[in-house]
């Protein structure tokens, strides 16, 4: 592995998420040993609070950590990266739908990805935490012209990982006797946690559970809606596992899913699993250095079906309204 540092640009820095993700970052939980430079962006009345956050990475004497640099020019602040985790957006609060922020954030990700396409790295990677997710990933790609469109993603890992913790809790079973967990579709209330591919200790989890009604009532929309419980709970939305998702669905970018395993990332539909073609929705991959492939030959039941047409039909709607915003 090179000892070159990773560039990493982290949008929002001053936020929620990014409070749990820097100090995650910066300590090894995304690459190691290998230092990293940490390239914060954020908006100029939260550049002071980002200077006390910039402290306090200061106090942690982290080893790893071979470099902070904090600003509000996109080009300044990406320039170079191999990295950027867009988590900069403005968060829904009690009674909003993902969706309902995608004017508000419309704008954010053209800039950005007006900005990448200039300045990143030629290996960069973009992965996107801010809401509406996918929609937003399609935004930053789109305006990135001659970035490859395998190089953009949208953060699903948060359900992907609520549902192994949902099902190994019902199961009594230990999260790591869970594999194959998928999410298809949109990071939203239609997004399809799938039992009928995952396993537990090797045996198809929707035999396991044995309890459709629980798989149906209780499991999708109990994973489904966690944002919304959590944000009724806490008052605010899900920062420490968000970021913690954010780092995962990273390292296993960069680095590799685990062998005879597959993550859920979302991704630019090539029309698999006929989720139309551009959509930037969830699937079972298996990556490598960088690089993703979507899980192939998964058979579909019509109780499947129904949910994954569902919710890419909401992303294509989606996709219809950022369109006629002229922000695609
Ligand atoms: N995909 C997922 O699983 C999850 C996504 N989220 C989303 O992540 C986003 C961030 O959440 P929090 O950190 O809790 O919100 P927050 O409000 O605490 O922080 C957001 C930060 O983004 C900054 N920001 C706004 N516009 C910006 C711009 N143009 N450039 C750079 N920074 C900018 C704000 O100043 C603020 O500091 C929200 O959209 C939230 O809905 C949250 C949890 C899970
Ligand atoms: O629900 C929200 O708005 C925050 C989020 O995306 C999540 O926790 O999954």
């Amino acid at each position: 592995m090179s000892s070159d540092p990773l560039k990493v640009a982290v949008t929002g820095a001053a936020g929620q998420i990014g409070y749990s993700l820097l100090f995650r970052l910066a300590s090894g939980a995304l690459a190691g040993d290998r230092p990293i430079e940490l390239r914060l962006l954020e908006i100029e009345p939260a550049l002071k609070a980002l200077e006390g956050v910039v402290m306090e990475l200061d106090d942690c004497a982290f080893p790893q950590l071979a470099g902070v640099q904090i600003g509000s020019d996109p080009e300044q602040i990406f320039d170079g990266v191999n990295l950027a985790l867009l988590v900069g957006a403005r968060p829904r609060g009690p009674g909003m739908e993902r969706g309902d922020l995608l004017e508000a954030n419309g704008a954010i990700f053209t800039a950005q990805g007006q900005a990448l396409n200039k300045v990143a790295a030629d290996d960069v990677r973009i992965g996107v935490t801010g809401n509406p997710a996918n929609t937003n990933a399609l935004i930053a790609m789109s305006n990135a012209p001659d970035i490859p469109q395998e190089r953009f993603s949208a953060l699903t890992r948060l359900d992907h990982n609520r549902a192994i913790s949902q099902l190994a809790a019902k199961v009594g079973a230990p999260v790591t006797s869970i594999k194959q967990m998928t999410i298809w579709g949109n990071h939203s209330a239609t997004q399809y946690p799938d039992l009928f591919h995952a396993t537990v200790d090797g045996k198809v989890a929707a035999e396991v559970v044995d309890d459709q009604d629980w798989l149906e009532n209780t499991f999708i929309p109990t994973v489904a809606k966690r944002g919304a419980a959590i944000i009724e709970a806490r008052g605010s939305s899900s920062a420490a596992s968000a970021a913690s998702a954010t780092i995962d669905a990273a390292h296993d970018w960069l680095f590799g899913s685990a062998d005879n395993d597959w993550v859920s990332m979302a991704v630019r539909s090539d029309g698999s699993y006929d989720v139309p073609e551009g959509l930037v929705s969830s699937f079972p991959v298996v990556t490598e250095d960088g690089d993703w492939t979507i899980v192939q030959g998964l058979g579909i039941d019509e109780f499947s079906r129904a949910r994954i047409d569902a919710s890419t039909a909401e992303l294509a709607e989606e996709r219809d309204a950022v369109k006629e915003l002229g922000l695609i």
